[in-house]
């Protein structure tokens, strides 16, 4: 693997699911792997799993790790042939090439705008460091996809699916901000490779692009689409068609333990409590989102470890 930027960048999935979780059997057993390496870690927004488990996941793998929240740094340029006399200090070219003389990864974490439809689906922010770099890049979130929490959701459903083809259930719930497509877009993808039964449900409006959900179920019944699920995975996003707009907020689509049924309970965190799902869901045994967010650790480490492997 050079890159991880998107799910395909994957060479055999299955394989990379079973080998992740062995890893947690004795992550140490790679730790010569990453000696002498370095991962750079930039985040152009907040968080704390993917800056933790990453950053433990390269330590695990014997690499030093250097985290940098860009918004701390200058702020960049990224039109090529900008004329700079505002207030961009450094264009993205020289910041790229810098970076890379420091790192022997670069993992990036950069949001959508959820304004400017055309510059996000262009993912501007990763294909400049990936066009100005000279080292692989990892995409911790980028603007339409979160491919380490992808990974992360299919090896916590492997390790728990009882079924060789478990029902899974997308649903969307509201939030008082508007969110990011990236997580569900990611989440869809990745269920499409995997042998599930996968259901997307929403309001009408927040249809996800065609590019992603292609021929994948979608409902605007969310009671009907839950029915007999195994696996119910719970995200927020903002609508895509009227882009980055939040057209519903009725709490009708917060999911309670009543609508879950038996199912496993998911979500990528952060969550909001008693907005999105109700506490009973979080406090219940079927809340899976801790397994969730401690596979986020095995899902870069597996990821790190094939790129390595190819330095
Ligand atoms: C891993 C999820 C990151 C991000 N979530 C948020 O920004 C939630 C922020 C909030 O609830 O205030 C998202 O939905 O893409
Ligand atoms: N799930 C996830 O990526 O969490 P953070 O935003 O806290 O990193």
């Amino acid at each position: 693997m050079k890159n991880y930027t998107k799910i395909s960048d994957i060479n055999n999935l299955n394989q990379t699911i079973k080998d992740a979780i062995q890893l947690k059997v004795n992550p140490f057993q790679y730790q010569s792997l990453g000696k002498q390496k370095t991962l750079v870690m930039l985040f152009f927004n907040s968080s704390l799993r993917t800056r933790l488990s990453t950053e433990k996941a390269a330590k695990q793998l014997g690499m030093d790790v250097m985290i940098l929240n860009v918004n701390d740094a200058w702020n960049l340029e990224f039109e090529d042939g900008a004329i700079m006399k505002m207030d961009k200090s450094e264009h993205v070219k020289e910041a790229a090439q810098v970076i890379s003389q420091y790192a022997d990864i670069i993992a990036i974490r950069a949001f959508p705008t959820l304004i400017d439809k055309q510059k996000d689906t262009s993912e501007f922010v990763l294909n400049s460091f990936l066009k100005y770099t000279s080292v692989p890049i990892v995409n911790m979130e980028s603007a339409t996809a979160h491919p380490l929490q992808a990974l992360a959701d299919a090896i916590t459903i492997e390790e728990l699916k009882s079924l060789a083809k478990p029902k899974v259930v997308l649903s969307w719930a509201p939030h008082p901000k508007a969110l990011p497509q990236a997580v569900a877009n990611s989440f869809i993808e990745m269920m499409q490779y995997l042998d599930v039964d996968l259901t997307i449900t929403h309001p009408k409006g927040y249809e996800l692009s065609n590019n992603v959900v292609k021929n994948t179920k979608v409902s605007y019944h969310q009671n009907e689409a839950l029915k007999d699920a195994d696996f119910v995975y719970v995200k927020n996003w903002s609508s895509y068609k009227h882009y980055g707009e939040i057209l519903s907020q009725d709490s009708n689509w917060m999911m309670t333990k009543t609508k879950l049924g038996t199912a496993k309970f998911m979500h990528c965190l952060p969550v909001r409590r008693n907005s999105v799902v109700e506490d009973a869901v979080l406090d219940s045994e079927q809340s899976v989102v801790i397994q969730q967010a401690n596979n986020r650790t095995f899902s870069a480490q597996i990821v790190l470890k094939q790129i390595l492997e190819n330095l």
